[in-house]
C-alpha cells in the first residue's frame, strides 16, 4: 500500500510552468479506489451523541487559547486589524485569523507574543484553481502566517450530486441524506438513541453513481501540504452547511490522507455556521481515521488524529462550550471578545469586564 504521508511521497511532481517551484502532487489512488476507501469510512463512522469531550475550564488560559480571533470582512480597515491584534494579545487567544493582505501587518503587531497569525486561503468559495491556492498559501507563509485555513473546493462534491440527480440516480442519495440530516438535527439532549450512523449509501443504490473528483481534491490538498509542511498548521474548511453527512466524511477522509492538522466547519460567509451535529460527526471521523482498522487494510489513514475547528455563528460562551464539549478543540469566531466577556461574568469577575466589548467583527448579513 502506498505511503499515506504526502510529504514522504516518492511520487513525481510536475512543476507549473508559470509558478516555477510550486509543485503539484500526483495522485496515489484512482478515483474509484478513493471512492471505495471513502465508502468504508462512511460505513464505519458512528456518532455517539452522548459523548461529552473534556474542555478547558472557563476563564483559564487554555480556554482563551481555543479561540482564533477572526476578522475576515472584505472592508476590514487597518485600524480594526490593529485592534484585533491588540485584543488577541490581551485576551491570550491562539491566533488572529485574517486575509492575506493583512498577514504581515499582524505578524509585525504580534511580534514577541505567543499569538500566531492564521491566514485564509481560497476564501470563501473554495473554487479557486489549485495553483492560485498554492500561490496564496506560499505568500501567506512567506509573510509569516503559522496557520492556513484553506477552503476545500466543495462544489466538486455538490456538483457531482447534482449531476447524479439530473441523471435520475439521486433519489437514494437524497433520501438517505435527508434521513441522516433529520437524525442529526434532533436536539442534543433528547431521548433518541445516542448512536447515529452508518452514513453509507447502500451499494445496490449507487449503481451509475457519479463519483466526485476525489482525486482532484486529494491532489490539491497534498500539494498544499507538500508546499507547507509542518509546523505550518493546515486547516481544511469544509463549509458543512453545503454538504451532506456522507460528503463531510469524504472531505474528512481526504484531509486525513493529505495530512491536514484540522478539519474546520465553515467560512462564516456561506449558509449557516457550525452545528453541534457537524462537530460530533467530524470528531467521530477524526477519531476513526486515526485508528488502525481492518476497514482500511489495517493501515491507518494517518497516525496522528486531526483536530476539529468549529467556526461560523459562534456568538457567545454557551455556543463555545457546546462546541468544545461536542469535540472541537479550536473555535473560529468574530465574537471572541463577547465570549471572553461572558466568561468573566460567568466567573463573577464583573470588575474585569471590558466596557465596549461587542460583536465588532460579525457579519450578520450572512445569517
Ligand atoms: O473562520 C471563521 C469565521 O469566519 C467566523 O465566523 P463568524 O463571523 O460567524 O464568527
Amino acid at each position: 500500500m502506498p505511503s499515506t504521508d504526502p510529504s514522504q511521497s516518492s511520487e513525481s511532481h510536475t512543476p507549473h510552468p508559470e509558478i516555477g517551484n510550486l509543485l503539484m502532487m500526483t495522485d496515489r489512488y484512482t478515483n474509484e479506489e478513493w471512492a471505495a476507501q471513502i465508502a468504508e469510512t462512511q460505513k464505519k463512522v458512528v456518532v455517539n451523541k452522548d459523548v461529552v469531550h473534556p474542555r478547558p475550564a472557563i476563564g483559564s488560559r487554555e480556554f482563551a487559547e481555543t479561540i482564533d480571533h477572526t476578522l475576515l470582512k472584505l472592508d476590514a480597515t487597518p485600524s480594526q486589524i490593529d485592534a484585533l491584534c491588540s485584543e488577541a494579545r490581551t485576551e491570550g487567544f491562539k491566533s488572529v485569523c485574517v486575509r492575506l493582505p493583512y498577514v504581515s501587518r499582524c505578524v509585525s503587531n504580534l511580534k514577541g507574543s505567543p499569538v500566531v497569525v492564521a491566514c485564509v486561503v481560497g476564501f470563501h468559495e473554495g473554487t479557486h484553481d489549485t495553483y492560485s491556492k498554492l500561490q496564496e498559501a506560499k505568500a501567506a507563509v512567506d509573510a509569516g502566517a503559522a496557520e492556513l485555513d484553506i477552503v476545500i473546493n466543495h462544489s466538486i462534491l455538490t456538483q457531482a450530486s447534482q449531476s447524479q440527480s439530473s441523471s435520475g440516480n439521486a433519489t437514494t442519495t437524497e433520501s438517505l441524506t435527508a434521513s441522516n440530516t433529520a437524525a442529526n438535527s434532533k436536539p442534543f439532549s433528547g431521548s433518541p438513541p445516542p448512536a447515529i450512523g452508518p452514513y453509507s449509501i447502500p451499494e445496490s443504490d449507487t449503481t451509475g453513481e457519479v463519483i466526485p473528483d476525489y482525486s482532484g481534491i486529494y491532489k490539491e490538498l497534498a500539494s498544499l501540504r507538500s508546499l507547507c509542511p509542518s509546523p505550518t498548521v493546515l486547516k481544511l474548511i469544509l463549509e458543512t452547511s453545503q454538504l451532506t453527512p456522507p460528503q463531510i466524511l469524504a472531505c474528512a477522509h481526504l484531509a486525513a490522507a493529505a495530512n491536514f492538522d484540522f478539519i474546520k466547519t465553515s467560512t462564516g460567509f456561506n449558509g449557516r455556521g457550525a452545528s453541534l451535529e457537524d462537530i460530533q460527526l467530524m470528531s467521530a471521523a477524526a477519531q476513526y481515521l486515526s485508528t488502525k482498522t481492518k476497514s482500511n487494510d489495517g493501515s491507518p489513514v494517518r497516525a496522528r488524529k486531526m483536530q476539529v475547528k468549529a467556526s461560523g455563528g459562534i456568538r457567545g460562551l454557551d455556543d463555545a462550550v457546546r462546541m468544545l464539549e461536542a469535540g472541537a478543540t479550536r473555535l473560529g469566531s468574530s465574537s471572541g471578545l463577547w465570549i471572553m466577556q461572558e466568561s468573566r461574568e460567568r466567573g463573577g469577575k464583573e470588575s474585569e469586564r471590558r466596557p465596549g466589548a461587542t460583536r465588532l467583527y460579525t457579519d450578520d448579513s450572512a445569517y
